[in-house]
C-alpha cells in the first residue's frame, strides 16, 4: 500500500517543525540523467535528535545523506544551515560544520592504518608524533563505543575484518579535535556488526544525542529505527512519504509505511519435501568442533557472535565442494560485495552471468542472447531497481548491488549455495521475496549453507550450528531455533 505523499506536512506538525534546526533542506533534487534518486524532499534535522530514514532499496537514502555530507551535489532545492541559506555545499564545508557521515561502502583508505585514516578528518593532526596523537584521538572513542573491540589501530585497514572496519568508520566519526561536532550521519552502520557490538553503538547513539549531537541512522533493520529513533522518515521513490515520531510506532505501521506487507513465516513452508543422505559431510578439527552436514534440499544456518569462525568454515566448505565440481557445483555469496563481490567496472548483466559461462557457451562461442535472457530472468525476479541489466553496476544503490551477487549464485548451475551474510543492506520487502525464494529453490533441490549475523533469518533454516571461539559448538534444529537458545549457546550459557 502506497501512502499519500501530502500527509508527510500533517505528520510534520506532529513531530515538531523545521523552525530550530541544525539542518533544513527543501525540495530537494537529484538526479543522474534519466534517473530522479531525489524528487523534492523536505527534511530537517535538530540538536540532539535521532532520525531514522528508512525505505526500499534504491529509494534515495544514500543520496539524500550524500547531499546532506555535501559528498553528492544537488540539482535543485534549498538548503539550510543553522538557519543560514547555504548555496554551494561540499565534503569540506560539511566537515567544517561539524557533520560526519559513515558511509555504506566505507570511506576509509586500505593501505592505511587506523590512526592514519583518522588524521585524514582531522587536519590538526600534524606535525613531530602525529601517528601517535592521532591514536589518542581515535583509541578511547572506539573503547568508548566498543569495549573490549581488539583492534589493533597500527594494522592497515585491509588487513582488518569487515566488522573491524565498519568499527573504525563509525569510531573516526565520533572522534572530534577542534570541530565541535554536530551531527553523525550512519549509513547502514550495523550491516557488518555483529549482534554486540550493535547493541553498543546504539546505546552509543542515544548517549551521543544526549551530548547534543545529533544522529541519522539509515538501516534496513526497523527494531533498531524503533529501539533509538526519536523520528522516523520514511521514503519511497525518492520522496519523503512519511514522518513520524517513533514513539508508539509498531514494526508492522512502519513496513506498512513503505509499502511493502511482511507476513509470518510458516515454518512447515520451508521445509524441504525429503532430506536425503547429506551431500557434505565436513568434519571439524577437533572433537569440540561438530561435524556439519547439508543434505539436499536442506537450508542450514551458521550462527553465533560475528567473527566466531563461521566465515572460515564457510569458506572451508566452499572449497572443498569445489574440488569436487563436477560431482557439487557450488556457489559463494560474498558478504563483503566491496572487496569480494562486484566487479566494478562491470554491467549488471556481466555481473550476474559471470558464474553461469560454461552453460551460456555454445559451439565454443558465449551466446550473448542466451546471456542477457538470464540476466533478464533473474534480475527481475530479484527486483533489481535499474533503468536496464546494461546499467554499471556501481551506479545501482548498495543494496541492488547486493542483489545482482544473489541472482549470481541462483542463475548458475550450483546445487550448494554459501551465503556469506547476504541479505545485509536488502530492504524488508525483497527479504522477504528472497526467503520465499530460497524455500523453493530448496524445495526443487537445491541446498543452502546461510551465514548470518540476522538472528529472524535462521527461522529459515533446517538446522543451525551455533558457532563459538572457532568452533560449531551447538546443533539446533526446528522449534529449537529460537533466539534465547541462539545467544545462550553464542555466550556458552552465560548470558541470556
Ligand atoms: N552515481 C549514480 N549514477 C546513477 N544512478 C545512481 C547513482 N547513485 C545512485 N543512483 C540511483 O539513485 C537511486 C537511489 O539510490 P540510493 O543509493 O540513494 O538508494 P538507497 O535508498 O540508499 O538504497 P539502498 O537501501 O539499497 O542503499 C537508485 O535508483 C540508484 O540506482
Amino acid at each position: 500500500m502506497m501512502n499519500d505523499p501530502t500527509s508527510s506536512k500533517k505528520d510534520a506538525a506532529e513531530t515538531g517543525d523545521a523552525d530550530s534546526a541544525l539542518i533544513e533542506v527543501r525540495d530537494v533534487r537529484k538526479h543522474y540523467d534519466a534517473v530522479h534518486a531525489l524528487g523534492g524532499v523536505d527534511f530537517h534535522l535538530k540538536p540532539g535528535e535521532v532520525v531514522g530514514l528508512v525505505g526500499h532499496n534504491g529509494a534515495g537514502k544514500s543520496t539524500l545523506m550524500n547531499v546532506l555530507a555535501g559528498t553528492v551535489e544537488r540539482s535543485g532545492g534549498s538548503f539550510r544551515l543553522g538557519g543560514c541559506e547555504i548555496g554551494a555545499w561540499s565534503a569540506a564545508s560539511a566537515q567544517q560544520a561539524g557533520l560526519r557521515c559513515i558511509f555504506q561502502e566505507l570511506s576509509l583508505c586500505a593501505n592505511l592504518t587506523s590512526a592514519e585514516n583518522t588524521r585524514i578528518v582531522h587536519r590538526s593532526l600534524r606535525g613531530l608524533g602525529w601517528r601517535r596523537r592521532a591514536r589518542q584521538v581515535i583509541g578511547p572513542v572506539l573503547d568508548e563505543i566498543f569495549p573490549g573491540h581488539g583492534i589493533d589501530l597500527d594494522r592497515k585497514v585491509a588487513d582488518l575484518p569487515i566488522g573491524e572496519r565498519q568499527m573504525v568508520e563509525i569510531a573516526r566519526a565520533f572522534t572530534q579535535t577542534g570541530i565541535k561536532l554536530r551531527a553523525v550521519i550512519l549509513d547502514e552502520p550495523t550491516s557488518a556488526l555483529g549482534h554486540e557490538a550493535t547493541e553498543q553503538l546504539l546505546a552509543h547513539i542515544r548517549r551521543a544525542a544526549g551530548r547534543g549531537i545529533a544522529c541519522i541512522l539509515i538501516t534496513h533493520r526497523l527494531n533498531e529505527i524503533l529501539a533509538v529513533c526519536d523520528r522516523t522518515v520514511v521514503m519511497v521513490d525518492g520522496k519523503v512519504v512519511a514522518e513520524r515520531a517513533t514513539a508508539g510506532l509498531s514494526r508492522a505501521a512502519l513496513v506498512e509505511l513503505m509499502g511493502s506487507i511482511e507476513r509470518p513465516r510458516d515454518r512447515s513452508a520451508g521445509k524441504a519435501a525429503s532430506v536425503q543422505a547429506p551431500v557434505i559431510r565436513h568434519a571439524g578439527r577437533d572433537a569440540a568442533d561438530l561435524t556439519i552436514e547439508v543434505g539436499k534440499g536442506e537450508i542450514i544456518g551458521f550462527a553465533g557472535l560475528d567473527g566466531h569462525g563461521q566465515r572460515e568454515r564457510l569458506r572451508a566448505m566452499f572449497y572443498a565442494a569445489r574440488r569436487q565440481r563436477e560431482a557439487l557445483p557450488g556457489a559463494y555469496v560474498a558478504g563483503d560485495r566491496g572487496s569480494e563481490g562486484v566487479f566494478s567496472l562491470w554491467s549488471i548483466a556481466d555481473n550476474l552471468t559471470i558464474r553461469s559461462l560454461n552453460a551460456l557457451t555454445r559451439g565454443g562461442m558465449i551466446s550473448s542472447a542466451a546471456a542477457r535472457k538470464l540476466a533478464e530472468t533473474w534480475s527481475d525476479r530479484l527486483k533489481v531497481k535499474a533503468p536496464s541489466i546494461d546499467t554499471p553496476i556501481l551506479s545501482l544503490s548498495g543494496g541492488n548491488q547486493q542483489k545482482v551477487l544473489f541472482a549470481r549464485a541462483l542463475a548458475s548451475d550450483a546445487q550448494v549455495i554459501f551465503l556469506d551474510d547476504p541479505m545485509r543492506g536488502v530492504d524488508v520487502g525483497t527479504k522477504q521475496e528472497v526467503y520465499r525464494l530460497i524455500r523453493a529453490e530448496a524445495e526443487n533441490g537445491r541446498s543452502f549453507v546461510w551465514y548470518t549475523t540476522e538472528l529472524e533469518e535462521l527461522t529459515n533454516c533446517e538446522r543451525i550450528y551455533v558457532f563459538r571461539e572457532g568452533r560449531a559448538a551447538t546443533r539446533l534444529e526446528g522449534d529449537a531455533i529460537e533466539t534465547g537458545r541462539i545467544l545462550q549457546a553464542s555466550f556458552g550459557g552465560e548470558h541470556v
